[in-house]
């Protein structure tokens, strides 16, 4: 099993490098259900989660939030009726950094608790 989700957040300022090509497909590696996809020229990593309700969505929308505010490390989140979709990427950057593969590796976590 991987301990990406157990690895430190990086404090990440607007220097900081983006993730290379190598390392989004070494890292990605242990988050497969998430897609890279491009907004507004940037790269994130996407998943949407289906949950029982709305109910559910909204309790696992919390916990994402929770996980967010322990690092100052933010996501898109898009609660729906039985559907949370979740976006990582690293707005300092414009792209992606190891941290929003942590962060997905979190989000897996909590999911599946
Ligand atoms: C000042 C504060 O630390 C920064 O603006 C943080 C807040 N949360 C953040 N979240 C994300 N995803 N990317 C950032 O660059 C970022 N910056």
């Amino acid at each position: 099993m991987s301990d990406l989700s157990k690895q430190k957040c990086e404090a990440c300022s607007p220097g900081a490098p983006q993730a290379t090509k190598e390392e989004k497909q070494s890292l990605g590696a242990n988050v497969p259900d998430w897609e890279i996809v491009e907004v507004d020229g940037e790269e994130q990593l996407k998943r949407t989660f289906k949950l029982k309700n709305f109910a559910q969505a909204q309790a696992f929308t919390n916990r994402v939030g929770d996980l967010a505010e322990e690092v100052d490390h933010h996501p898109v989140i898009v609660l729906e009726y039985g559907k949370v979709t979740v976006h990582w990427w690293s707005h300092e950057i414009h792209g992606l950094h190891k941290n929003d593969f942590i962060m997905a590796a979190r989000t897996d976590e909590a999911f599946n608790a």
